[in-house]
């Protein structure tokens, strides 16, 4: 069954196809096109009544949150394609600890520069200079942490790469390719190179190339 990922070159169904990919799992991408209100449609909230993108149709089975997603998949698809959760318990705990991590401190620094940077002119508000400062400082202070971390592992969870890594592709990208950021990567030697390790792996590019196609 080809898995139909509604949402198309944004972010978080990103995070979904690079699982899809590294998983093996074909797809078929449904574009919803958010500059002209797709996702608040009807017939789109029926699917998904927050209004986002992604949401994923496998069959008769639908499931939005692109976290809640990728767990989904690297479960269902556990002895296919690359290993994404650990081979122990004590190894899962760790990519879910990474995961949370990622969605509770990482995310919302980062969403707010993608917001004020990138969308603000075109969703008709002023781009506010003192949330700007203050994400980049939130930010920072995670990128340290995971500067310590990545100083004694070559991955988040520890030395394989998972579904902890994967999760930060999407908005790492935003960071180094259109916020104007870069440097809050490059000047941490550990984050640059698992930033250069992550970003440089088939499953990204190949997502990254989709996102071309799209437009
Ligand atoms: N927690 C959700 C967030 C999804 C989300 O924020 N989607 C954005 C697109 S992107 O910023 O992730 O690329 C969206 O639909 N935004 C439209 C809206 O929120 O109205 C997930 O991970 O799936």
């Amino acid at each position: 069954m080809v898995v139909k990922v509604y949402g198309s070159i944004d972010a978080s169904p990103q995070r979904v196809l690079a699982c899809l990919v590294e998983k093996e799992i074909d797809f078929e991408i449904i574009p919803i096109d958010l500059f002209k209100g797709e996702h608040k449609d009807l017939e789109f909230l029926k699917l998904q009544p927050f209004g986002q993108v992604p949401v994923i149709q496998d069959g008769d089975y639908t499931l939005y949150e692109s976290r809640a997603i990728m767990r989904y998949y690297a479960e269902k698809f556990k002895s296919q394609g690359t290993e994404l959760l650990g081979k122990t318990i004590e190894e899962r705990g760790l990519v879910e600890q990474w995961l949370e991590v990622e969605a509770q401190r990482f995310h919302p620094p980062v969403y707010k520069l993608v917001v004020h940077i990138l969308l603000a002119s075109a969703l008709g508000f002023p781009s506010d200079p003192k949330i700007i400062q203050e994400s980049e400082a939130k930010l920072g202070k995670v990128l340290d942490i995971y500067e310590e971390r990545l100083s004694k592992s070559k991955y988040l969870a520890g030395d394989f790469f998972s579904l902890a890594d994967l999760s930060h592709l999407p908005f790492s990208q935003h960071l180094v390719a259109d916020l104007g950021k870069e440097h809050m990567i490059r000047d941490r030697k550990h984050v640059s190179a698992w930033w250069d390790d992550i970003s440089n792996r088939p499953s990204w590019k190949k997502v990254l190339q989709l996102g071309v196609f799209e437009l």
